[in-house]
């Protein structure tokens, strides 16, 4: 496999500094003119411009030694040094698997041996995970090497080759304020700033998530929010718009919710009517601990259930306005299993004539190696964004960078936030999809269509995409009469029990 790319076009051009790219980008307008949709589509030249320096990448993490924490920092470390591990099931080595940039792949096109398929960090130049230095702050003084012990997430043989170069990782003394956090978590409140609120910040009530923000956009320094907490009140947005400092968030979609957002997606565009889905899990990780307590699950139970919301109204055929199916969220806290969450779900939908058909899910993973893969995408694709500037050709003559609120990161977020005014979407493989297609368009290259033209006609036209003498293997074909098909039950080939359908060129008779 390759492992550079370069695009062959006179829309892109390559400098020293920047990859500068013409794209054309292709809208269509819908209006309603007496009960018929009038549809008309619509283009506009953008160019795309990416810095190709990749900078040093520095994280400071607000609970650097929580279970993400401590995970995704021992993960780097390990990936860098190439660890393996002995386990029961044989040896290990360190891997990113669960990310989005490091572990999948998008097509790039046709080549000579069919469709080409290169990993997703490759599009542009980035950040490389085991490049990426490690701070932050916690309320508890726990050292990294300890806190990983705590967190009791990767196995022991790593957790032995990890603790030397995690010993001497302190996180820094944070602000402590009772009232945002669960009163469980004063036992480890050993390591917190001294002084009042009104010293900590200015007169104003404020979470120390907010303030954390505050700071971080002062510092022009983007932040992002993987947990559920309502970290971006209005003025804080407002400030980062004005500094035009990147934010990004809520709360990581890394496992139940994730499937949700596809499993949901599937019904709907699937024409089935998902009428009642709930959703329990139980986790014994501090995570867990935290939630327990009802404020906090709230904020977890409203990032957790709105995810279905794009997706049920944008079916007026199965939903009413305001229809929604029942859904219920259900998290306990159980020590015992640790950062090994146990999630099961029961999707209940209404199918044809009366029916109904039930899904029933069990899935069981480390928290915390589901949500680490997506710490190091969100903060990757972030500093990405901050070298990518665009322009639409004939209105604005300036580069401009996206808009402050990053809403391209919301494949990695439960509850994406978007800017004023913007649709949210949360199915997932529309969220992949508008990260592919914007890393796509830096390079001048249009989305996948997935329309396969060249192999749905007898004589396509060459468009250069296959060497002349090669034709695909069919998997199998039917043998035709021009004019007709007959699927017949004596073909050996063609499923059984089926009566012969007699098809013609005016259909199914
Ligand atoms: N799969 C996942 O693990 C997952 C998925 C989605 C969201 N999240 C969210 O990510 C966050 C971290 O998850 P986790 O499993 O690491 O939780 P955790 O409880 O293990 O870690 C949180 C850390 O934050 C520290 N902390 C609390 N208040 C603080 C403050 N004011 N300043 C600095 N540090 C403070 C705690 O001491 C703790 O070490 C949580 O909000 C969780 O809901 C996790
Ligand atoms: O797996 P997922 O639905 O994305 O989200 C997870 C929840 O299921 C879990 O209860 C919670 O403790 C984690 O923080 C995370 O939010």
């Amino acid at each position: 496999m390759a492992e550079t790319i370069k695009v062959n076009s006179p829309n892109v051009v390559y400098t020293p500094e920047y990859i500068e790219a013409k794209y054309t980008y292709h809208t269509t307008q819908v209006a309603c003119d007496s009960g018929c949709y009038v549809v008309t589509p619509r283009s506009t030249e953008f160019v795309f411009r990416t810095e190709r320096r990749v900078p040093r990448l520095g994280v400071m993490l607000v609970g650097w030694g929580g279970n993400n924490g401590s995970t995704v920092t021992a993960s780097v470390i390990a990936n860098y040094l190439g660890l393996t591990w002995p386990t029961k099931e044989g040896m290990k080595e360190a891997n990113y698997l669960g990310s989005l940039m490091q572990s999948s792949v998008v097509s790039l096109g046709t080549g000579e041996e069919g469709d080409v398929y290169v990993p997703f960090r490759n599009l542009l130049p980035m950040v490389h995970p085991n490049d990426i230095v490690f701070d932050g702050w916690d309320i508890s003084s726990m050292d990294l090497a300890s806190a990983m012990e705590r967190a009791c997430v990767l196995d022991w043989g790593l957790q032995q080759q990890l603790k030397p170069h995690m010993a001497a990782m302190r996180p820094r003394p944070s602000i402590y304020r009772p009232d945002f956090i669960a009163a469980n978590q004063f036992d480890r409140a050993d390591n917190v700033l001294t002084g009042t609120a009104a010293q900590q910040h200015d007169e104003k009530e404020i979470s120390p998530s907010t303030l954390f923000a505050v700071a971080s956009i002062l510092e022009g320094c983007p932040y992002i929010n993987g947990s559920p907490q309502n970290t971006f009140v209005p003025g804080l947005v407002e400030l980062a718009i004005r500094h035009d400092v990147p934010l990004a968030g809520d709360d990581f979609k890394s496992g139940q919710t994730k499937l949700k957002s596809v499993l949901v997606d599937y019904l709907i565009s699937a024409g089935l009517k998902p009428v009642s889905i709930v959703s329990y899990n139980h986790l014994g990780n501090n995570d867990g601990k935290n939630l327990s307590s009802t404020k906090q699950f709230n904020s977890k139970e409203i990032s957790k259930s709105s995810v279905v919301n794009d997706m049920v109204s944008s079916n007026r055929i199965m939903f009413r306005p305001g229809e929604h199916p029942d859904h219920c969220i259900v998290i306990k806290y159980v020590p015992y299993v640790g950062d090994s969450k146990r999630a099961m779900d029961e999707y209940t939908s209404e199918i044809m004539m009366g029916g109904h058909n039930t899904i029933v899910i069990h899935n069981t993973c480390e928290d915390s190696l589901l949500a680490s893969p997506l710490i190091l995408d969100l903060v990757i694709l972030a500093e990405l964004c901050t070298r990518i500037k665009l322009r639409a050709i004939g209105t604005n003559e300036e580069f401009e960078p996206f808009h402050p609120v990053l809403s391209i990161l919301a494949y990695l977020c439960k509850a994406p936030m978007v800017p004023q005014g913007a649709p949210v979407v949360n199915a997932l493989f529309s969220q992949r999809a508008c990260i592919e297609n914007i890393m796509k368009a830096c390079l001048g290259l249009q989305p996948q269509n997935n329309m396969q033209l060249e192999h749905k006609m007898l004589h396509p036209p060459d468009m250069g995409l296959l060497a002349p003498e090669r034709a695909y293997k069919h998997s199998r074909t039917i043998p035709r009469t021009v004019g007709q098909m007959k699927c017949n039950t004596n073909d050996p080939t063609v499923n059984k029990g089926h009566a012969p359908i007699e098809m013609n060129g005016n259909g199914i008779h």
